[in-house]
């Protein structure tokens, strides 16, 4: 499914005070692929995903998704492709109840009250949280926020679901729930996270960025494993993975 696929091509950005934050960045992701974006704080792992959204435009390269090129005039058409959960679920929550955050795309999208309301059904029935469609967002707990802010980017039925540290600030319970979740959905996944052990059970693949450049693309569980290349990414092989058994780790 080539028009699923996600391709950057010698991508680089610069802050306006001419930071470089991405220095020529190239790889493709296929339909389907589970892929971990990890590196140590500033790495670039944020900027990229915003570059990735259109959310930033790169001062050279390109990013595509299937044949178009992401530009300011295409971005209606990526956004119906790309679905990204930020950091913050209070970034993405911000009407009175959550039946209105998660209808909100299919809105904008000018789909018909019915259809909106299939799918806001389904995608709430998804996450686990029916029960919760007439609450003010504000309100929920933070695991519950993150379910309803998934819940508002799987209502747009995106082919591709980009997740900025979906784990952070959830207790274990709400953290497993999220990454059972993400495990059920099918498509292709974009994850950052510092929880490298949610990276490993979670992510086929794993991209590990340096400075803004990739350091390492391969297998998640061969590159965690490499405590000489997380070292040098200002990593740690995670604890489950060190003197491991089986794969031989030595940290
Ligand atoms: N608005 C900005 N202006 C200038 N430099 C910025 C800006 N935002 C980020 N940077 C710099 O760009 C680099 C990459 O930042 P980015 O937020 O992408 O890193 P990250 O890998 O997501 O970090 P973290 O794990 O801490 O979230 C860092 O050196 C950061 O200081």
């Amino acid at each position: 499914m080539s028009h699923h696929k996600l391709e950057v091509k010698d991508l680089r950005f610069s802050y306006p005070d001419n930071h470089e934050a991405v220095k020529g960045m190239s790889f493709c992701i296929h339909h389907g692929e589970s892929v971990g974006i990890i590196g140590a704080n500033g790495a670039g792992k944020s900027t990229l995903l915003m570059l990735l959204m259109g959310v930033l435009f790169p001062s050279q390269g390109e990013v595509c998704v299937g044949d178009i090129h992401v530009t300011k005039k295409t971005l209606p058409m990526i956004r119906q492709r790309l679905g990204m959960v930020f950091q913050d679920p209070d970034d993405q929550l911000f009407m009175n109840t959550v039946y209105d955050d998660v209808a909100f795309g299919p809105r904008n999208y000018k789909l018909d009250e019915k259809e909106v309301e299939k799918r806001v059904l389904h995608a709430l029935e998804v996450v686990g949280i029916p029960h919760l469609k007439d609450r003010a967002p504000f309100k929920l707990s933070g695991g519950e926020k993150r379910a309803a802010a998934i819940a508002s980017v799987l209502s747009m039925q995106p082919d591709i679901l980009i997740m900025d540290e979906p784990t952070a600030a959830l207790d274990p319970k709400s953290r497993r729930r999220v990454m059972e979740l993400l495990r059920s959905f099918s498509h292709t996944k974009i994850v950052t996270s510092h929880d490298l052990d949610m990276i490993y059970e979670m992510c086929d693949r794993t991209i590990v960025i340096k400075k803004g450049e990739i350091a390492a693309d391969g297998v998640t569980s061969e590159i965690l494993v490499n405590a000489e290349l997380m070292d040098a990414c200002g990593l740690e092989v995670p604890l489950a993975l060190q003197n491991c058994p089986v794969c031989g780790s030595k940290k």
